[in-house]
């Protein structure tokens, strides 16, 4: 395999990347911390680059606080477009594989069938239209490309969806989860996987995919399903998104179609409750 660079290292897809090197004693991958592999700073990753020579760049740095992006368009933008521009513009001049990381947010979320790479992305909210701004200052910057959109990512690393309402079970007797938005929960160690297959593959097939868990969920079918693998007794009440304001608009309807992704890189993906198993365990480890 080939020397590959992993900007955003230390957050929740980062730590995927990290868990599955050192446990395959992968010895191809770069983590610049936070400092050094800072997006927004181009001479430093000029340097890091010109160091490293990186045949693949993965980009999992991202400006992911959905609400806080509402008023915080400024960071938000720089980090999801500026950002990405940076990186693609190094790879295009060094020649390097940049897989770029974005979601399922890029959907306004109105279709009844699983989106296609090809179906029309019309944002909804800042954070969704940030990443679709880097998705497309990537595809101008560079040709060698593969845009990965997933969604409803989780893991036992970092902050996220399971481990909140792990949290907030401990707390609380019952809580109220949205019932009417559906999507598929993705555990990130998956992704880091496909994306160690897409590399290893060589494949030179660039362009937009689409990779999720398989199945179909919404955040309350979810909680429920964190609460049950977990032996919880809180009560889960389904409730409309009109009962649960949040600043961001969410979509709706995000199942993906991966039907792209599987055929061109023979994949089998797993269904969402059955990695959601794989991940509770992991974290009961931990604790
Ligand atoms: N989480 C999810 O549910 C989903 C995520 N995605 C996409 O997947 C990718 C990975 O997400 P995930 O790992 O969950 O997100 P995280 O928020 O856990 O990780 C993102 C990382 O990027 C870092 N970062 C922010 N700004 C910069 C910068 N200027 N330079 C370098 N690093 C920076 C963050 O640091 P800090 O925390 O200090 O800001 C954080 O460590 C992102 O592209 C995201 O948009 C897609 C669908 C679902
Ligand atoms: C905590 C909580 C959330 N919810 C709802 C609000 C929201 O619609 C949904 C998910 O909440 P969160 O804010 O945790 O998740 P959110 O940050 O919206 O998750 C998104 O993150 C970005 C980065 C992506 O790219 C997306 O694919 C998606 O994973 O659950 C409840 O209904 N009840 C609750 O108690």
């Amino acid at each position: 395999m080939s020397n590959t660079i992993v900007f955003g290292a230390s957050g929740q897809l980062g730590q995927c990347f990290k868990r599955i090197s050192a446990e395959m004693n992968l010895d191809i991958f770069i983590f610049p911390d936070e400092t050094e592999g800072n997006i927004l700073d181009v001479e430093g990753l000029e340097r890091l680059f010109q160091f490293h020579r990186p045949v693949y760049a993965i980009n999992c740095a991202a400006y992911t606080a959905v609400d806080k992006a509402e008023t915080d368009v400024e960071l938000a933008t720089k980090v999801n477009v500026e950002g990405a521009k940076n990186i693609a513009d190094l790879c295009s001049k060094f020649n390097v594989t940049l897989i770029q990381v974005s979601t399922d947010f890029v959907f306004k979320g109105d279709k009844a069938s699983p989106l296609k790479e090809e179906d029309e992305a019309s944002p909804i909210s800042v954070y969704g239209q940030t990443k679709l701004d880097g998705e497309r200052a990537v595809i101008e910057a560079t040709d060698k490309y593969f845009i990965i959109r997933t969604a409803w990512l989780y893991s036992e690393f970092a902050n996220n969806f399971v481990k909140t309402m792990l949290k907030l079970a401990s707390t609380r007797n019952e809580l109220k989860v949205i019932a009417d938005q559906a999507g598929t929960p993705t555990y990130a160690i998956d992704l880091a996987e496909c994306i160690i297959s897409i590399i290893t593959s060589g494949s030179t097939a660039y362009g937009i995919y689409h990779y999720s868990n398989e199945g179909i969920a919404s955040w309350y079918d979810f909680t429920k399903a964190i609460f049950d693998l977990s032996d919880i007794s809180t009560r889960v009440i389904p409730i409309p998104t009109s009962e649960y304001p949040t600043p961001a608009v969410r979509p709706a309807y995000s199942v993906m179609d991966k039907t792209k992704i599987k055929t061109t890189f023979g994949l089998q993906i797993p269904y969402w409750r059955e990695s959601l198993k794989t991940c509770l365990s992991k974290i009961n480890q931990q604790n």
